[in-house]
């Protein structure tokens, strides 16, 4: 089975890819939207996208296209997440940081305390970032990425677990066109399902009236 996946590889959207499907076929793609659309248009059975973060909140654009497209959430995985700050092991300093947006502000403190003055930029994920700086090892930049990153793009780390807060967690999912839910060994108690529902008007209290729905009946 074919499954999309943030990539490049060494994202952390492959580690967790790499969890759920570890003998499936993995097929990277440069963007979240890229995995929508490989799903839509059958070029993969399924796809791995982020979702949340536990120190930044959603990611925004899953939100958008679990809207978009036609698609259901498969199951989720939790996963830990550590940034490290690596450069070009040919360089001794850096004058820009990049990686993803998420990875960035979930290393804002850090980035403040330390290097308040070096301007950041977004990228398409943090691998790709990471392997930015190893192809360019004559631009001085800083990626934060994972530790699998530093290895397969060999970079050289010189800051660990920059992330702001310890218990750092992004949630991730699997999309497909099915409707059923894949089994994954969860206990019951873990089973969710997720609705997305629109208002036929934007009123004031529209949401507390949604969710009283489901706490009058607890
Ligand atoms: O950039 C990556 O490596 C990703 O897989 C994306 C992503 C995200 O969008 O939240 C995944 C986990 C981390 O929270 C940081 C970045």
């Amino acid at each position: 089975m074919k499954i999309a996946y943030l990539g490049p590889q060494a994202s952390f959207t492959q580690l967790a890819a790499t969890q759920i499907f570890p003998n499936d076929e993995l097929v990277p793609q440069s963007s979240i939207l890229d995995c929508f659309n490989a799903v839509k248009n059958n070029g993969v059975e399924k796809a791995v996208v982020p979702l949340e973060n536990s120190i930044e909140g959603t990611v925004s654009m899953t939100l958008d296209y679990l809207y978009d497209f036609e698609v259901f959430i498969e199951t989720e995985l939790i996963m830990p997440i550590a940034h490290h700050l690596m450069i070009h092991p040919n360089n001794g300093d850096f004058e820009k940081i990049i990686s993803h947006p998420q990875a960035l502000a979930q290393t804002f403190h850090f980035r403040y305390n330390n290097f308040k003055d070096i301007p950041s930029q977004d990228f398409s994920s943090t691998a790709a970032a990471a392997k930015l700086v190893s192809e360019n090892p004559n631009e001085k930049w800083a990626a934060v990425a994972n530790r699998y990153s530093a290895k397969l793009y060999g970079l050289k780390i010189i800051y660990e677990n920059i992330q702001d807060f310890e218990q750092n967690h992004t949630k991730f999912i699997v999309i497909s066109k099915n409707k059923s839910a894949l089994k994954l060994p969860l206990p019951k108690t873990s089973e969710k399902t997720s609705l997305i529902i629109t208002l036929p008007e934007d009123h004031a209290g529209g949401l507390h009236q949604v969710l009283s729905v489901f706490a009058w009946r607890k």
